[in-house]
């Protein structure tokens, strides 16, 4: 057991005042300064007391001002000072919410009263403050226990937890939430979890299927854009874009294998598709001989398919009459969503508000992982991030320090408390573009048999194998020629080859046939010139003589003589 727990700095009732102290603190040696000067020029100040005066006058004035600049620069950028001014604005809090015991103390004019704060101590980093507050029964004590979201306005954090030990409460709350954000060069994937802040993760095998909400002009795109990026990394995503806008343009590039669709029935049967392909990975993940109930797709290696669906209020209003298509939407949906996490496939899904009218509660329960971005209304922010927020304050902050933020929201992994969110900046105005970066990241090859239920796989498929055989054919080209332009190459008789080449394939020097002429390789044209060669110099006798000669000079026999 531990003795003693450092639970920070304890709040003090002058700690009220704290700006003026260092202010005067900073001011002092000026004032003593002045106080000398005007010591040393007394004599003359009695007699010439104006031009003396302007001058000291106007010194006090501008060490004033000197000493209010930097007291005011040590309070923005130095964390020492940033504590002191957090221990200011409790001290505040508690002596205007009456959180304070008076005590009558007697002194020499008689009774007079005394004020107490309770024990309330503050530890504070760069991004996280923590404030214990004293229980014991005292008179505070039910205050005390709900402050969470009052914290949370009172730091402009973030309410993250309270815990307990036998005397007090802890609260922490994170700060400086912007000073997390990350550039989308610092999106990266480590196994499963994605890099969407310094400190902040989207583990999709933890955390299945995403939740997206946020306004319009929120950077709702923007955000998806930078989760793809990252995805595509390490899996293959299929979209789906009913509202036909920013996403759809992405079908031209490779790396997506076509599979980008805006057509509700494109995008009911890229739904369809994808329950295929999980039953068909759950196949094969059960035929693996150390194959265990729970195995998940990562112990062998298989990459995750991700559906992202970028307006899913807007394919339920494409099909809103149609009952039938709803049902079967629905039930691939609910399919992947319940069963999809140990084969790998995840859903991603982007709405304005997650309403119950287009997705069911229960279901929507099912998306572990919610993230907003731009401002919802209240009930949008209940339905995005539970119960468990109920209290919390979601912010409206459209300007930080004066500069315009956009990407700002919240992020929770289901039934958590929501945190400040900032989605990766992107540098849109030095010129970067999405376009450009997703065709740089290599093409993902569809590897497997699950693959073979999308039309694209087969397709692909059929493809590379015309290219493979155009690539044996033209190497068959390049190898071979007509034997006529050999023929003509060396002032040789056709006929005379024609009577010679019988010969050769009885020794099995076999010659690739066109549809309309015999075809040569470098090798046979050797063999035949020294075969002529042979012949001439043997009298122009007989010419099997002459090919057996070379043919066994040559130690080639009957089925050897393919070069
Ligand atoms: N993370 C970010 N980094 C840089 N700029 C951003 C970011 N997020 C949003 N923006 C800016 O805000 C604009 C609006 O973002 P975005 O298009 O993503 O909003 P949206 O919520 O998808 O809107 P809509 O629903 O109308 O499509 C973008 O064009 C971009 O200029």
């Amino acid at each position: 057991m531990k003795l003693f727990t450092y639970r920070g700095k304890r709040v003090q009732i002058f700690h009220r005042n704290i700006k003026g102290i260092t202010w005067f603190i900073w001011w002092f040696p000026f004032l003593l300064a002045s106080i000398y000067y005007t010591y040393l020029h007394l004599e003359e100040l009695k007699v010439h007391p104006l031009p003396q005066g302007y001058f000291i006058g106007s010194g006090v004035l501008l060490s004033v001002l000197l000493s209010l600049g930097i007291n005011y620069l040590c309070y923005e950028k130095i964390l020492f000072f940033q504590k002191l001014n957090s221990l200011r604005i409790l001290s505040r809090f508690l002596l205007e919410n009456n959180l304070y015991l008076v005590k009558k103390v007697k002194r020499d004019k008689g009774m007079v009263e005394k004020i107490t704060l309770p024990k309330v101590y503050l530890k504070q980093s760069r991004y996280e403050l923590q404030v214990s507050f004293i229980l014991e029964g005292n008179k505070f004590q039910d205050r005390f226990l709900n402050l969470g979201s009052t914290l949370e306005v009172m730091f402009n954090g973030d309410f993250r937890d309270k815990s307990f030990d036998n005397r007090f409460i802890k609260y922490k709350i994170a700060i400086n939430r912007i000073e997390s954000r990350i550039s989308i060069d610092q999106v990266e994937v480590k196994g499963s979890k994605i890099r969407l802040m310094k400190d902040v993760y989207w583990d999709y095998v933890k955390d299945s299927h995403l939740l997206v909400g946020g306004g319009t002009g929120g950077g709702k795109t923007v955000t998806l854009m930078s989760i793809i990026y990252a995805l595509l990394k390490v899996g293959y995503i299929d979209i789906c874009d009913p509202k036909n806008s920013d996403l759809a343009s992405l079908k031209k590039l490779p790396v997506f294998h076509g599979r980008v669709y805006s057509s509700k029935e494109d995008i009911i049967n890229c739904f369809k598709e994808n329950v295929e392909f999980m039953k068909k990975r759950y196949e094969v993940l059960t035929s693996f001989p150390d194959y265990r109930p729970g195995t998940y797709y990562t112990h062998y290696n298989l990459k995750p398919k991700f559906l992202l669906v970028d307006e899913w209020a807007a394919l339920m209003a494409k099909i809103d009459r149609d009952y039938s298509q709803q049902s079967e939407l629905m039930e691939y949906l609910t399919q992947i969503v319940l069963e999809g996490r140990q084969a790998g496939v995840y859903v991603i899904f982007a709405m304005q508000r997650p309403d119950g009218e287009y997705i069911k509660t229960s279901l929507r329960d099912n998306f572990m992982m919610r993230l907003s971005v731009g401002h919802l209304e209240s009930t949008g922010y209940d339905m995005m991030f539970g119960d468990a927020n109920k209290t919390k304050e979601f912010k409206k902050l459209d300007e930080i320090n004066g500069v315009k933020v956009v990407g700002r929201g919240y992020i929770a992994s289901s039934g958590n408390l929501a945190g400040e969110f900032y989605s990766p900046y992107i540098p849109l105005d030095q010129g970067f573009s999405f376009y450009d970066e997703y065709a740089k990241i290599p093409i993902m090859e569809f590897e497997g048999e699950e693959f073979s239920v999308f039309e694209e796989y087969l397709e692909e498929k059929k493809s590379k194998e015309e290219i493979k055989v155009d690539e044996q054919l033209q190497e068959l080209e390049i190898l071979h020629r007509p034997l006529k332009e050999f023929a003509d190459e060396h002032n040789l008789k056709m006929q005379t080859l024609r009577k010679i080449i019988p010969y050769m394939e009885e020794h099995g020097i076999l010659f690739e046939r066109s549809d309309s002429a015999i075809l040569i390789e470098p090798f046979q044209e050797k063999l035949l010139l020294k075969i002529i060669a042979q012949f001439e110099e043997d009298g122009r006798k007989s010419y099997p003589k002459a090919i057996e000669a070379i043919v066994s000079h040559h130690g080639l026999g009957q089925g050897q003589g393919q070069a």
